[in-house]
């Protein structure tokens, strides 16, 4: 049985690492990591990084029509079985230096940006639009990949075009605001709004774009319940709102401003918190997570 120990590891994330399989393949695997106010929380949530696997990979399905992705399998003898459910076996491809961003909603660094100068990206938007404001139409917001940390940094569909040439990037934007419609519709009708999502896109041997990196997950992604949707005001996050409440509340005792790092969670937020992420996938794909694949004795 293969170990993940056997696979050397390429790149990392806040809560995810990439491990290389062979020439042709790598393995993407998620953890049990939150991450809350720029701070990693030392408190895993349960099952984190399995239904967030789960979600990417009904995500890949439900959307191959519109476009190809790197998905091979997510049970696989490849897989690791220490891993097995929240790993996921992808291919190679040439990745593409720009986070594509597609925003249904006015909310983060898109509304910063708007209000200091009415556009996103060089997107000229409306006057009087509030936190949380629908746009008329998505929009595409592309940012540059910061270093682990960082921020990403917006950028103008100029400044795409200006680095992969015009053609690439219209289709980018293209292909990024059509599988966004299509995610948000779907979701829209299962009680959630996706108010953004953020895609990678990468390069197969034949030079044809193909969908990489996870999916339309609550990482990737901002959802918020439908029911309560009210603009003007900051909408609480699906996954991690009771988080972020008992993190900012007495409670916790930590004060976010000191750049301390927060304190553990306690179990009822880690229950509540993992019973959110169980019930953002099964609304969204109609499957029972017990359904799904767990790690190998
Ligand atoms: C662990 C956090 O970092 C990333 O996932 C970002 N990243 C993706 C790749 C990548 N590279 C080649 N082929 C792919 N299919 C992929 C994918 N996905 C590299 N970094």
């Amino acid at each position: 049985m293969v170990a993940l120990a056997d696979y050397p590891q390429i790149a990392a994330g806040k809560v995810r690492q990439l491990h290389a399989v062979d020439d042709e393949h790598l393995l993407l695997v998620a953890s049990d990591r939150l991450s809350a106010y720029d701070h990693v929380l030392d408190t895993p949530i349960p099952d984190k990084g399995r239904v967030l696997t789960a979600m990417s990979v009904y995500w890949f399905e439900l959307l191959a029509d519109l476009v190809p992705n790197h998905l091979v399998s997510a049970d696989d003898p490849r897989i690791p079985g220490e891993v097995r459910g929240r790993a996921l076996l992808v291919r190679r491809l040439e990745m593409l230096p720009v986070e594509c961003v597609a925003r249904g909603y006015l909310t983060g660094s898109g509304l910063a940006d708007y209000q200091r100068t009415g556009a996103v990206c060089g997107v000229e938007l409306p006057a009087g639009l509030v936190e949380a404001s629908q746009l008329p139409q998505p929009i595409f917001t592309p940012a540059t990949k910061a270093e682990l940390g960082d921020h990403d940094e917006n950028i103008s569909f100029d400044a795409v075009a200006a680095q992969l040439g015009a053609e690439r990037a219209e289709q980018l934007r293209e292909v990024t605001l059509r599988v966004y419609e299509r995610a948000a519709e779907h979701a829209r009708g299962r009680g959630v709004i996706l108010a953004d999502t953020k895609f990678e896109f990468g390069l197969a041997p034949d030079g044809s774009l193909v969908l990489g990196d996870e999916v339309l997950t609550p990482d990737s992604s901002r959802y918020w319940p439908a029911d309560g949707y009210r603009p003007g005001q900051v909408q609480p996050s699906f996954d991690k709102q009771y988080v972020r409440n008992w993190l900012t509340s007495p409670a916790s005792g930590w004060d976010r401003a000191s750049d301390t790092p927060p304190p553990s969670l306690p179990a009822d937020v880690i229950a509540a918190t993992r019973d959110r992420y169980v019930e953002a996938y099964e609304r969204i794909t109609g499957r029972s997570f017990a359904d799904w694949p767990t790690p190998a004795a």
